[in-house]
């Protein structure tokens, strides 16, 4: 950050007048460190972001991970940290128009030495925090299903159910994009290459896997997520940087379990002796693997049900957490931008008391959480104008 050695004033230059693929005249340049960011133009319909890596003797095309913005009609583009641009869209609405583009934050560098190239992600900023997500693993046939149902039916605006990808092939009542999105290996490996996926694991012969999308638009609903993934997801997810609560559900032995799973019917002979054999391992990894927070007994139904809102607070008098609302601020499209410690500051227009009487939108990012691949939540965003006593410190605004 600060003041670009003069390599890369250089090397700018020299980019320039090579006529690198640079066609946006709205595009910027972040210098951090050793590196010069371009972010600009469009590229398979997203921003395009370019390199300019002086180690590596020029630009470099990053693979670039995570949820892209659109194009827009510019942006500003602002240093946070050593790994973080934050960049406003100018002329989106606040709930569309403020990105990160992470450059060397950990997933970056766990990503770079993934692909042995350049490496940049893209995470939206998000208003609010969301609730734990809610792990659910255990045997086939012990019940997680029927008992995820249940908390769903009861509770419908407070949880939402990550739908999981496989490969195996849907059941008779199934539906494809509801109980989980159907696909090919081929298609599924390929996503998993391209960072798209929390988790995976081959499970009864077939491939599933979490979607990091599965997960973020049940939190964008303001909902609580509830992931049913068995134990070597479980394990992968307690080891990722998604906090949640981690349940095993047990059953009271293995030949209700054998039952359960026989009268459920919805499997060949063969398919149902692989998930028996399975099972084994899978209770004893469940309960000796310290993944876990919390070991559920599916015994009786009911009673089980009841546990399982006792455990997640849901057993007294409770109110779904409202969905935030939209901010309904429009980003200028003619603005300046200041930063002070964690809050920035965008100028719009004309700072007019009486005709513009909220002229200044801060953005608080002191409380952000997540990032790719995934968004940045907690971002806190208020308007007010440019007399108030919170502009003391904003020297930098004229
Ligand atoms: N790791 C992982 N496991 C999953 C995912 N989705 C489902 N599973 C697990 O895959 C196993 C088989 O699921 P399914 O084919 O629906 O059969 P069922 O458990 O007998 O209903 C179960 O243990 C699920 O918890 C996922 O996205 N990731
Ligand atoms: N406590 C229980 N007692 C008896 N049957 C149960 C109980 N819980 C679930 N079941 C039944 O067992 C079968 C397997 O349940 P399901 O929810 O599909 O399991 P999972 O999702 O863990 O594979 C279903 O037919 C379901 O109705």
């Amino acid at each position: 950050m600060g003041e670009a050695p003069a390599f890369i004033e250089d090397d700018l230059q020299k980019g320039f007048s090579n006529g690198f693929d640079l066609k946006s005249k709205d595009a910027t340049t972040t210098v951090i460190g050793n590196k010069a960011y371009l972010i600009g133009g469009a590229d398979d319909e997203s921003i395009r972001v370019q390199v300019l890596d002086h180690s590596r003797g020029g630009w470099v095309n990053p693979t670039v991970l995570g949820t892209k913005p659109k194009p827009c009609k510019g942006h500003s583009a602002v240093p946070l940290n050593e790994g973080r641009i934050l960049v406003i869209q100018k002329g989106s609405s606040l709930d569309d128009g403020v990105w990160f583009l992470e450059v060397d934050t950990q997933y970056v560098r766990e990503q770079r030495k993934i692909f042995g190239s350049e490496v940049v992600a893209w995470s939206k900023g998000v208003k609010g925090i969301a609730e734990k997500p809610v792990v659910i693993s255990g045997p086939s046939g012990v019940g997680k299903g029927t008992l995820i149902s249940m908390l769903m039916k009861e509770f419908p605006s407070m949880f939402g159910f990550s739908v999981s990808h496989t490969t195996r092939a849907p059941r008779n009542i199934e539906k494809d994009g509801t109980h989980y999105h159907f696909t090919e290996r081929s298609v599924m490996e390929k996503d998993i290459k391209d960072g798209k996926f929390l988790e995976f694991a081959s499970v009864h012969g077939n491939l599933y896997g979490t979607s990091v999308e599965a997960v973020e638009v049940v939190a964008d609903a303001g909902k609580r997520c509830i992931l049913d993934i068995d134990v070597q997801g479980a394990r992968s997810v307690r080891a990722s940087s998604l906090e949640a609560i981690f349940i095993f559900v047990s059953p009271p032995s293995m030949e209700e379990l054998e039952k359960r799973l026989r009268a459920r019917g919805t499997e060949t002979e063969e398919q149902i002796l692989k998930r028996l054999r399975n099972a084994q391992a899978e209770m004893e990894q469940g309960k000796s693997s310290g993944i876990f927070d919390h070991i559920l007994y599916n015994d009786n139904l009911e009673e089980c049900n009841e546990n399982l809102k006792e455990l997640l607070g849901l057993d007294g008098n409770v109110t779904a957490t409202p969905k935030s609302s939209p901010y309904g601020v429009d980003l200028p499209l003619d603005s300046s931008i200041s930063k002070i410690d964690q809050k920035i500051v965008i100028k719009c227009g004309s700072p007019e008391p009486k005709t513009a009487p909220k002229n200044l939108i801060v953005l608080d990012l002191s409380t952000l959480k997540g990032g790719a691949p995934g968004r940045t939540r907690g971002l806190n965003v208020h308007a007010i104008d440019s007399f108030s006593d919170e502009l003391n410190g904003f020297n930098q605004l004229s």
